[in-house]
């Protein structure tokens, strides 16, 4: 399967990131391709260490003003005008998503995939890695959309959390 993984940008404490590499190395381990944002610092490098290490292939979508910090050595690396049509591309290559720790970038990504999903512009699979229970939060505003009426389907129709790699993939079908 083609993953995409929204991910932080930042370097951050070993609770996120030995999560990050265990769920990369898993994914490269089972022949899966990652499908991310082509940057090499934080939690991308991470996940993009722990798939290429793991014998994954990596497929980059990257954006002209972040070119600089395009990964060197990924099997593709694709450079968007922009960060709308990045969005567009990474959804595009990717069979299912995989939501990971990140900031507004990650939330930016996920919830435009989701919106999308909401609408039936795609029906691919989101799977939001609750590290640490760094999503708890966000899983109980969107527990009250649900039940306060502000969602028109189930959210277990639109988004599935998983606490671990092995379950992440599982909810994939990967
Ligand atoms: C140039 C520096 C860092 C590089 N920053 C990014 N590189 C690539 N992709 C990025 C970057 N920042 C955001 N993104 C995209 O959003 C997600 C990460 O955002 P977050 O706010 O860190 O969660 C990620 O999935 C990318 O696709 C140093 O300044």
């Amino acid at each position: 399967m083609n993953i995409c993984v929204f991910c932080s940008a930042a370097e951050l404490d070993a609770v996120y990131t030995d999560a990050a590499r265990a769920f990369a190395e898993l994914l490269g381990k089972r022949g899966h391709s990652l499908v991310w944002g082509g940057s090499d610092s934080g939690l991308m490098k991470v996940v993009a260490d722990g798939v290429q290490g793991a014998g994954g292939r990596l497929v980059g979508i990257s954006v002209e003003f972040l070119r600089a910090s395009a990964r060197a050595g990924a099997d593709e690396m694709i450079v968007t005008a922009d960060l709308a049509e990045r969005k567009a591309l990474l959804l595009d290559r990717a069979d299912a998503v995989v939501v990971m720790v990140g900031g507004t970038g990650t939330l930016d990504e996920a919830t435009e995939i989701l919106e999308l999903r909401k609408h039936g512009m795609h029906a691919k699979p989101v799977v939001i890695l609750n590290t640490a229970g760094f999503y708890d939060g966000l899983r109980q505003q969107m527990a009250r959309m649900e039940a306060e009426g502000f969602l028109p389907l189930p959210l277990a129709k639109l988004v599935s959390f998983a606490e671990g790699a092995e379950e992440a993939l599982e909810l994939l079908g990967a």
